[in-house]
């Protein structure tokens, strides 16, 4: 399209074509003519575009957002672009979207700005369908596909939004007598005291947990167990109080 790109991530992404990464939110509102939003909804997230980014954008920008509905502060867009700093927007995510399909559903009633939004001339309003082609649909499908896999292999739960997400790098299953913990729990004290003093009759290897409000997740990889010890393994730590479930890969 003749475009230069820049971008901007919290972490460093590697840049494809001739894009580049910028340091700071403010350098690429303050260098974009078009300002893409490419971010899950996070609490970081939320308003991430707002009336002081409005402001530090170029005069007559662009807005477009097919991430989620809570990154842009809609009510401040509708007044930038009133005042013609925005020059226009497309929006294809709201804060909050019609359950259904069906006529004037996307009312004040469930966006408060909803008929200034629409009664707009300079924005272009889509039904959240961005992801809504083959190749998205595609690329979905492997992608849940395989964390599920992983999941069910593997005991990683990386890119879950409702679980802890826990992984450990590969499980070496050629390893002789070397067993992977799954321990899903409740996130109160005391669980690794009990879970550690289960495991220690064996080598530890490695190990990680993390929580997600009221539910944590451990995973460990333990050599040196014996084939008759898994049954006394999972048993022990089945009946601990805190557990939500166990399984252990072999
Ligand atoms: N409209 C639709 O139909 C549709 C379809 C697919 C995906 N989405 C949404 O689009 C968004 C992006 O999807 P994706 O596949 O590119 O996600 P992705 O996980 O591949 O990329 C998200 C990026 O955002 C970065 N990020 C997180 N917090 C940030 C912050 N505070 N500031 C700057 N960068 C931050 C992450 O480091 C990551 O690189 C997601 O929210 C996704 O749910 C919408
Ligand atoms: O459309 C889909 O099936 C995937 C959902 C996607 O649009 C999203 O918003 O994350």
């Amino acid at each position: 399209m003749g475009m230069n790109v820049i971008y901007y991530d919290v972490v460093m992404i590697m840049a494809l074509g001739n894009s580049k990464q910028v340091d700071t939110l403010d350098e690429l509102l303050s260098k974009s003519d078009f300002v893409t939003l490419h971010v899950p909804a996070t609490s970081e997230t939320a308003n991430l575009l707002s009336a002081p980014q409005f402001a530090a954008m170029k005069d007559g920008a662009y807005v477009i957002n097919a991430s989620r509905g809570t990154v842009v502060d809609i009510a401040a867009l509708v007044q930038a672009m009133k005042s013609g700093k925005i020059a226009g927007a497309a929006l294809d995510v709201y804060p909050n979207e019609p359950a259904k399909n069906g006529e004037n559903l996307f009312n004040n009633d469930l966006n408060s700005w909803a008929e200034e939004l629409t009664s707009l001339r300079n924005v272009i309003l889509t039904p959240h369908i961005g992801g809504s082609t083959e190749e998205a649909q595609s690329s979905i499908g492997v992608e849940v596909a395989s964390s599920l896999t992983k999941y069910i292999n593997e005991g990683s739960s990386i890119g879950a939004v409702n679980f802890p997400e826990v992984s450990l790098r590969d499980l070496d299953l050629d390893q002789e007598n070397s067993v992977r913990v799954l321990y899903i729990h409740q996130n109160v004290p005391g669980v690794l005291k009990t879970v550690n003093n289960i495991l220690s009759n064996h080598n530890i290897e490695k190990q990680f947990t993390d929580s997600r409000g009221d539910v944590a997740y451990l995973m460990a990889d333990i050599s040196q167990v014996d084939l008759a010890d898994i049954k006394s393994l999972y048993e022990q730590l089945e009946q601990t109080p805190y557990k939500i479930a166990t399984r252990l890969l072999y």
